[in-house]
């Protein structure tokens, strides 16, 4: 059977990088077809045409510069060329251009194809909030998939360790995308609620806009968290004292409960002491495979794991297989 036809809408930050991955991972599987047609908006750079630079410099200059683009990926400026054959479409274009993009690449949309949206962004109509990922399956017909993540397109393209998630209501598809985009440090889960994992990728824009309000008034790490939950998180991951003493082992040779006399002024730490109490939890209840950031944690604190490990072990998340 011939490898399935890939396009990617889309070439802006998140799309050449993602063109890196998906166009590596094409020529790599005989499930897709190694030519990957990129579909770009068409412009002048410095005088030459953006599709031009692209397709002999294998380089998006202007929206990933510094990163090549395999030679396999092909930028194509007609949206209907770009799209015409193809088995698998990818999604990724800021998401006010949505709308008039499905509108000229209806006519030309294989029956059977799918789709999958990576673009954060909601839109609104009379009945109130509409999906990007709606949007596109009621104007192509086709089932749409989405993936979201903290996926900061510059990082990705280093191939920084990340992970992210994809959302299929239909598992099958759920599967062939992440075959077509999943990497050594690109990891994916695949989940069915594809609604839920759209919005929080979508949502989070407002958060961020706000976080960015805090820091140009000068304010500090509460402020920008002032909700719960998910913000928590992402406070102590950037300004808490687990994080500080955390990074502080890695770059001595001292052990946690030094720094913490050290760094701390009487101050206690708890996140080393909590991974203790749930991997005897874990243990007990034999769930340790299914939690391997807690355990490793666990382990590098109290057990003399090398700290590189974290990364391994989250490679090999049980999710990610
Ligand atoms: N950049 C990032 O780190 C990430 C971005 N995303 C999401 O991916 C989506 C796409 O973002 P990026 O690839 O970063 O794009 P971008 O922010 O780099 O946007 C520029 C792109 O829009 C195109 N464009 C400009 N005018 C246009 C028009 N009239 N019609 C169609 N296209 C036009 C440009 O040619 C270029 O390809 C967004 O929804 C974004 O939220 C998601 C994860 C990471
Ligand atoms: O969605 C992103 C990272 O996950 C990129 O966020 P920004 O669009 O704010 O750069």
């Amino acid at each position: 059977m011939p490898g399935k036809n890939v396009c990617i809408v889309g070439s802006g930050n998140w799309g050449s990088a993602i063109a890196k991955i998906v166009g590596s991972n094409a020529k790599a599987s005989n499930r897709f077809a190694p030519l990957v047609k990129m579909w770009v908006f068409e412009e002048l750079v410095e005088g030459r045409k953006l599709t031009e630079i692209i397709n002999t410099e294998h380089e998006n200059v202007k929206y990933l510069p510094g990163h090549k683009l395999p030679k396999n990926v092909v930028a194509v400026p007609d949206i209907t060329e770009a799209c015409s054959g193809a088995d698998i479409l990818i999604f990724v274009v800021p998401h006010q251009f949505i709308r008039r993009l499905c509108d000229q690449m209806k006519p030309h949309i294989k029956p059977e194809s799918i789709g999958i949206s990576l673009i954060k962004g909601v839109d609104e109509g009379p009945d109130g909030l509409r999906l990007i990922s709606d949007i596109i399956r009621e104007k192509l017909e086709l089932e749409v998939s989405v993936l979201m993540g903290a996926n900061i397109a510059n990082e990705v393209a280093e191939e920084n360790f990340c992970e992210t998630t994809i959302g299929s209501k239909n598992p099958e598809n759920g599967q062939v995308f992440k075959e077509l985009l999943q990497t050594q440090n690109f990891r994916i889960t695949v989940v069915s609620e594809s609604d839920t994992v759209e919005l929080c990728g979508a949502l989070k824009n407002i958060v961020a806009v706000g976080a960015g309000f805090c820091d140009g008034l000068g304010f500090g790490d509460n402020t920008k968290a002032a909700s719960c939950g998910v913000a928590d998180l992402i406070t102590t991951c950037y300004g808490g004292r687990n994080r500080k003493v955390a990074e502080a082992f890695v770059k001595s040779s001292k052990s946690i409960a030094e720094l913490e006399k050290e760094m701390l002024n009487g101050q206690k730490l708890q996140g080393p002491q909590t991974s203790a109490e749930v991997f005897k939890i874990l243990q007990k209840k034999n769930m340790i495979e299914k939690f391997p950031l807690f355990t490793s944690v666990y382990q590098i604190c109290y057990e003399g794991k090398p700290v590189k490990a974290l990364i391994a072990c989250l490679q090999h998340h049980p999710e990610h297989m």
